[in-house]
């Protein structure tokens, strides 16, 4: 995968906000140009939300943050930048004068995007005397969670340009699609503004409130398209014929008198009225960043659900999510040199929404997710990664035993530890930890034992001498260690 080395997002508000907790969540510095005076405290809060999020988002360790820096100038801004985002508000004149200063400041090998939402790069590259690395890369919000990139040129774009900025997505967790011709709006656009524009004649005509619309939405359809999209949610409800038949079934209600699409509503000082009003009672008093919480804590458990879905091959987004960890255990975070003289710290996360249950605690079988997870990173470090396991051998558990101590709440920081309390050519027997990481205090423990197996033979099979050299070190080391509380305990002992 093609790396961005240094990003420069031109414009830190809502989207290029979001642009920017992106890159510096995935590593990369940023420098950052927004004359607005108060561009420092806005992006600062969308930074903390984003952290928020990925914090519960992935147990993968995610690389050391990138460097933030905010500049006075466009100029000292694109400086050295391989990747420029402009993000600057939705006007043509602002958007060409803004490019035509990034293109004469940038490196002449920079990528150069625009967050714009509608506006063809053909009209936006005119002024530019590079012109062929300016294209569209209309991300959704929040940038930081959502991961498509709508990757758009324009007739002076080259090829060269549209691959380069695809292939630097996937290192920051992004997914781009290409669309294959330049049209106002785009792909996504298109379709929401069709929506919209029925939604706003739907509440002009009192048909029903903005909060029964999106009522209707998030209850229904919306719950289907997070995962599935249009297309292939109605070859479903097509039933057993599929796709043929759902279009010969209902096809011929297109010619019905059933929408105003193509008219436009006249978006009148009344008509902003009722929607703002009818807006703030939905809202019941919570503030937009107080929604944006909640936004993000949804969408992180959507993404977590659809990780685990399709026999935990992950599905849409949440396989995408599976990629983007691989590549960021492949990278191993902040490398830090390991410490045998106590148990081994290998997993950092925070309770996930999706992790609480009806008790308002973190439920049972994350327990387990999380101590899985701990085996996995010890896994790693001996060389038991993806590679090993596709060349026929891995290391299957045979045994847990957990036990709950404490509470995990959500959104807590919490960490684990492993201590290897047993090891020989077939068996590796750990002791793990689950630790509230402000106190360090123990929330629960688990006892595993596991077997090194020939996958492809169906059975136990001794480590080759290249996994058994990484982990006898550890396992002498932790040898030394007295045997931790709990360990070897059973459910029903007498005490
Ligand atoms: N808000 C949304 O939901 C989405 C917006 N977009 C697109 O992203 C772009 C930005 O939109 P938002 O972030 O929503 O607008 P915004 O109004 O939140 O932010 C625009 C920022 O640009 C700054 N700015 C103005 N002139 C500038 C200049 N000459 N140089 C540098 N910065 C300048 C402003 O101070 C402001 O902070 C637009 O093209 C929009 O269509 C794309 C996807 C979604
Ligand atoms: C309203 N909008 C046209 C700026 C929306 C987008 O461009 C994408 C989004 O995030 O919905």
């Amino acid at each position: 995968m093609t790396k961005i080395n240094k990003a420069a997002c031109i414009g830190g508000g809502v989207i290029g906000g979001g642009w920017i907790a992106r890159f510096l969540l995935a590593g990369i510095d940023v420098d950052v140009y927004d004359p607005h005076p108060e561009a420092t405290r806005i992006v600062g809060e969308v930074l903390a939300n984003a952290e928020k999020a990925y914090a519960m988002l992935t147990g993968a360790p995610l690389p050391p943050r990138g460097r933030l820096t905010f500049r006075d100038t466009l100029e000292a801004a694109v400086d050295g930048a391989d990747w420029i985002q402009e993000s600057v508000p939705e006007r043509l004149d602002l958007k060409r004068k803004v490019l035509t200063q990034i293109d004469a400041a940038a490196r002449s090998d920079a990528l150069i995007g625009s967050s714009t939402s509608g506006l063809l790069p053909t009209d936006l590259q005119r002024d530019m005397r590079h012109p062929e690395r300016l294209f569209v890369a209309h991300p959704y919000n929040p940038v930081y969670l959502l991961p498509l990139v709508e990757i758009v040129g324009g007739e002076k774009t080259s090829a060269a340009t549209i691959q380069a900025a695809m292939k630097r997505l996937p290192p920051i967790g992004m997914k781009g699609v290409h669309i294959a011709k330049e049209i106002e709006a785009f792909v996504g656009d298109r379709l929401l503004e069709a929506l919209w524009r029925e939604a706003l004649w739907l509440i002009k005509d009192d048909i029903c409130t903005v909060e029964t619309l999106d009522d209707v939405i998030r209850y229904s359809f919306g719950l289907r398209w997070a995962q599935m999209g249009l297309f292939q949610t109605y070859r479903i409800a097509g039933g057993e014929a599929g796709m043929r038949h759902f279009l010969a079934q209902f096809g011929p209600a297109l010619q019905w008198n059933w929408t105003k699409l193509m008219d436009v509503v006249d978006l009148d000082d009344a008509l902003v009225e009722k929607i703002g009003q009818q807006s703030d009672e939905q809202a019941d008093g919570l503030s937009i960043r107080e929604l944006e919480r909640i936004r993000d804590e949804n969408l992180v458990g959507i993404l977590q659900s659809l990780k685990g879905s399709h026999g935990g091959k992950g599905w849409g987004a949440g396989k995408l999510l599976k990629e983007f960890e691989q590549h960021l255990w492949a990278g191993g975070g902040a490398k830090q040199a390991l410490d045998l003289t106590k148990p081994l710290r290998l997993i950092d996360t925070k309770v996930s929404p999706a992790w609480v249950d009806y008790n308002g605690h973190m439920t049972e079988h994350r327990y387990l997710q999380v101590f899985g997870d701990t085996s996995d990173a010890l896994l790693r470090l001996i060389g038991v990664d993806l590679a090993y396991v596709e060349r026929g051998h891995s290391y299957y558990t045979v045994e847990t035993h957990i036990r709950h101590i404490g509470e995990a709440r959500l959104g807590q920081a919490i960490h684990s530890t492993c201590q290897i309390v047993g090891a020989d050519e077939k068996r590796l027997h750990v002791f793990h930890a689950l630790h509230d990481s402000a106190s360090g205090d123990i929330i629960a423990t688990a006892e595993q034992m596991l077997l090194h197996v020939d996958a492809k033979a169906g059975k136990a099979a001794a480590a080759p001498e290249e996994v058994l050299s990484k982990l006898e070190p550890i396992a002498a080391a932790h040898a030394a260690l007295a045997m931790p509380e709990g360990a070897g305990r059973h459910v029903g002992q007498k005490r």
